[in-house]
């Protein structure tokens, strides 16, 4: 064993990736038309500490600890050699799972207590285990997992936890590089080439989370600020002054995985209505992203700029009715927010979830707690974000 091995060895890399609001374009982006995100201050964040292999023939285990739910899984490597055969690791770009090692992933998952309540868990616990061994091999560590994500409530928790998870892992691994070992804690930011590898192993873990992922929500985990995405292209936006947002969550779940593939089903039905659904969602995000960029070069006046982005929100939170994901737990908080004459749409794959409001900047902090006091009256939970900031960071500790 080098002595780099041996540093990697006793030391633990943490990750933290952020989770993203969609402002328009959730849904249409799957199908090609353009997308607006933004990263939110809501982190998970991803330990990995490599282990050594017992003296007595013990090949030991690969642990994911998932904190915020108090569940520890544990996978023999023997049983993960057995399972995947003799994986080695790897350290350029990806190569997407294939069925046959998705079969086999899902043949562990079976190996494993999942509470019922819990089963949501077993995506997440497959792309972990592509992630792992894919990138490390069938050898022996843990992984620990925290978020300040909900779970499943289309603020991109998926890719919060893939980016995370691939940036501490090739980390780990060696493959991507930030200095560290200072012995004091601080979050450090990765080369652009590092991010762009993250990035394309997150994705594939989205995959198997969502089957049919765009892929903007782990490029905005990865990269951060705001951005425009289309068919796989990224756009930074430039924005002096960030939208502020009112989240709130219906606490409704649903399944993005499910959403996704409801809204391609019925675009096969009607291929021609949903096509021009689909080039009208279009149109409002290269409109909302000219506005955005405009506004940073002081070309147009904030109050103008948030009328605009409120039009454009609105108009699309309509045609996401057209394509079936809004949910009546969606509409009673429009209309709650609509009787303050804020306007909101639904976020991320929608069915329930997250609604963002826009926070007009000439808006009294009264409304504000009076909207938010009336909405927590229905049961759900508002918060506020930063919106636009910092995307994956990486610390030794
Ligand atoms: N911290 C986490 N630990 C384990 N699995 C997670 C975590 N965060 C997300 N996941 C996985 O992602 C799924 C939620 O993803 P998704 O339905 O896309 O909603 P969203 O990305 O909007 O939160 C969960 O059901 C789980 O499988
Ligand atoms: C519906 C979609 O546009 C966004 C899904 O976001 P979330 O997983 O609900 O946070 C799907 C995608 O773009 O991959
Ligand atoms: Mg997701």
């Amino acid at each position: 064993m080098s002595n780099d091995d041996r540093d990697r060895e006793s030391m633990e890399v943490r990750a933290r990736a952020p989770g993203k609001i969609i402002l328009v374009g959730e849904h249409a982006v799957v199908h090609g038309s353009a997308a607006v995100a933004a990263a939110i201050d809501l982190y998970t964040t991803s330990s990995i500490s490599l282990l050594h292999e017992g003296e007595d023939g013990d090949a030991g285990a690969v642990e994911l600890d998932l904190r915020d739910s108090d569940l520890v899984f544990s996978w023999p490597c023997s049983r993960l050699r057995r399972a995947l055969g003799e994986v080695s690791g790897k350290a350029g770009a990806p190569t997407p799972c294939s069925p046959d090692e998705l079969a086999a992933i899902a043949k562990l998952m079976e190996d494993q207590e999942i509470p019922e309540a819990k089963i949501w868990l077993s995506a997440g616990l497959s792309a972990f285990l592509y992630l792992y061994t894919s990138i490390l091999g069938c050898r022996p560590g843990k992984a620990v997992v925290t978020s300040d994500l909900p779970i499943g409530a289309g603020l991109g928790s998926s890719a919060a936890f893939c980016v995370s998870m691939s940036g501490a892992l090739l980390t780990a691994a060696g493959t991507v590089g930030i200095g560290g070992g200072s012995g004091v804690e601080e979050w450090e930011l990765f080369g652009k080439d590092d991010l762009e590898l993250v990035n394309q192993w997150a994705f594939q873990g989205e995959k198997i989370i969502h089957g049919k992922p765009s892929g903007i929500d782990n490029s905005v985990s990865t990269f951060g600020s705001m951005i425009k995405f289309k068919k796989g292209e990224l756009t930074n936006l430039k924005s002096r002054n960030p939208v502020k947002m009112l989240i709130t969550d219906t606490r409704v779940g649903r399944n993005t995985k499910a959403l996704v593939a409801g809204v391609s089903e019925r675009a096969s039905r009607h291929p021609d209505a949903m096509a021009s659904v689909f080039h009208a969602v279009n149109s409002i995000s290269e409109e909302l992203s000219s506005i955005v960029e405009l506004a940073a070069e002081d070309e147009i006046a904030i109050t103008s700029k948030e009328d605009k982005l409120a039009e454009l929100m609105e108009m699309n939170q309509g045609l996401l009715q057209c394509m079936g994901v809004s949910h009546s737990s969606i509409e009673t908080v429009l209309r709650t927010t609509l009787k303050y004459s804020l306007v909101s749409k639904l976020t991320g794959a929608g069915g329930g979830g997250c609604v963002l409001t826009l926070i007009p900047t000439l808006s009294a902090n009264i409304v504000l707690e009076k909207v938010a006091t009336e909405l927590e009256s229905h049961g759900f939970r508002c918060f506020k974000v930063e919106v636009g900031g910092r995307g994956l960071q990486v610390c030794r500790g």
